[in-house]
């Protein structure tokens, strides 16, 4: 780098990096004025096919199919990495870490699978590793972890942390377009993976509740720690039935430290319409950060999509030149030594829980299903029933008080041994209360 100028490296020119290209570009001005250089500039990309990127008209961009040109030009201080999964993009980064480059990603992939010895690496070789698009695309929730609450004890993070799945629970639940036709859209709109399976899946969320918990907590968490559902079972019936319960489904992930133990979970959880999550529209994300001092503080915005993600990895940048020109490194003086986080057992975690299940409309049905609730202690908050497939079946939907997810397990495998449950729907996790305005529906077996 000298004084005026600085180039860059960029790995990837899909959704992302095509957004990159053009806030480097349209908002050069501001950058430079941030920086106080003359000029900001992306020297060398890394593509798959020269004639389509060719096409984008980016000028005085050298393509190439080789990412060790990218990674070794002596000229670049600062690759970004935007090319996603595992093998290559981690053989890249380690490679430009080496070689003295300082390295800003969007990989939460390799974040959470990889990233405490990637950033120790980066440490070594004193040059910094910046990731804050890997978690909620747009919002700058890394920073805000980093800097404006590193003075506090986090406590919990929660939240909407996948863009694809809340696109699609919106148009589901909005628009009522079905699953294969929200999830067309969503990767039409840039949201989602290559593989979507990560998305719907909820480990696409999980490695960010990796990624936030191990900031948040300052402690090792692996992706193994997180309990994983996620959104592939959802129907338009049981979004349906949320409504008439007040309730909204949201792919929540959630991080908690306890005395007795952390939780790290992603779920379809119902939520209350009137809490603030059910609120989070379309590709948006929202993240909580409770800790002991600040109490609540509550992060909002674009979860996905090229130019909201690549902002936060341009200001990654825009950061790194600061240090740069500053001749300071901002991981040189944390303590990266870190402690396992103690994760409480699944089973010991209290909720509330929703079942939807198929029974035979017969005598005695409703008593047997009450002896399997009262027998593992679930009692139950609200329950509809109505008539199914000309009265031989009734669909019964239970909302249970607040249980264990042991008890809840053990009454959902106790109901599949009755003869009169022919089907256990659905099942979901459950915050806050109900409304009451299900009383007069209420209807009991025969
Ligand atoms: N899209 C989003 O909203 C967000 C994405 N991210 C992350 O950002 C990263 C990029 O995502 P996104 O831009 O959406 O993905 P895309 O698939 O749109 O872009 C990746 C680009 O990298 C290219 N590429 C991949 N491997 C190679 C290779 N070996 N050689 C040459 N080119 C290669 C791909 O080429 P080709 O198309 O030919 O395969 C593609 O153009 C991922 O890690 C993703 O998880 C993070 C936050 C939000
Ligand atoms: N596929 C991801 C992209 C951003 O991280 C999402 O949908 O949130
Ligand atoms: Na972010």
């Amino acid at each position: 780098m000298d004084n005026k100028h600085i180039a860059i490296g960029l790995l990837g020119l899909g959704t992302v990096g095509t957004g990159i290209m053009h806030i480097i570009t349209e908002h050069q001005h501001k950058l430079c004025k941030k920086t106080g250089l003359n000029e900001i500039s992306v020297k060398k990309a890394l593509v798959r096919d020269l004639e389509k990127a060719n096409g984008h008209g980016f000028q005085s961009v050298d393509y190439t199919t080789d990412g060790y040109e990218v990674v070794t030009d002596e000229d670049i201080h600062v690759v970004i990495e935007v090319m996603g999964g595992i093998t290559l993009a981690k053989e890249l980064i380690e490679k430009a870490l080496d070689q003295g480059k300082h390295v800003v990603t969007a990989n939460k992939d390799l974040m959470a699978l990889h990233g405490e010895d990637l950033l120790q690496r980066a440490k070594r070789n004193q040059v910094e590793l910046m990731y804050e698009a890997s978690v909620a695309g747009g919002i700058p929730i890394l920073r805000a972890l980093n800097d404006g609450l590193s003075s506090d004890q986090i406590t919990k993070i929660v939240g909407i942390v996948n863009g694809t799945t809340n696109y699609m629970l919106t148009k589901m639940s909005k628009e009522d377009l079905s699953y294969d036709e929200a999830l067309k859209e969503a990767q039409e709109k840039g949201f989602a993976e290559s593989d979507p399976t990560s998305d719907v899946g909820g480990l696409d969320a999980a490695r960010k509740m990796v990624i936030l918990a191990r900031l948040g907590f300052s402690t090792s968490v692996e992706l193994d720690d997180v309990y994983v559902r996620g959104m592939t079972e959802v129907t338009s019936d049981d979004i349906d039935y949320g409504k008439k319960l007040g309730y909204t489904l949201k792919l929540i992930g959630l991080a908690s430290k306890e005395e007795n133990g952390a939780e790290v979970s992603v779920e379809p959880v119902f939520v209350p319409d009137e809490h603030p999550l059910a609120t989070v529209n379309d590709e948006f994300n929202a993240v909580y950060v409770y800790g002991d001092a600040v109490g609540e503080t509550m992060f909002y915005g674009p979860g996905a999509g090229s130019l909201p993600t690549a902002t936060a990895v341009v200001s990654d940048v825009v950061s790194v030149i600061r240090h740069l020109r500053l001749g300071v490194s901002a991981n040189a003086l944390e303590d990266s030594s870190t402690t396992s986080l103690e994760i409480s057992d699944e089973r010991d975690v209290s909720a509330k829980f929703f079942v939807r299940l198929h029974a035979k409309d017969v005598a005695g049905a409703f008593e047997s299903i009450t002896a399997v609730f009262s027998k593992n202690n679930v009692s139950f908050e609200k329950l509809i029933q109505s008539p199914f497939e000309q009265g031989a079946l009734a669909e019964v939907v239970i909302v249970t008080h607040e249980t264990t997810r042991g008890d809840f397990d053990q009454t959902l495998e106790d109901l599949k041994l009755l003869d009169v449950v022919t089907s256990i729907k659905s099942r979901y996790r459950v915050e806050g209360g109900t409304a009451d305005v299900l009383e007069e529906q209420n209807l009991a077996l025969v």
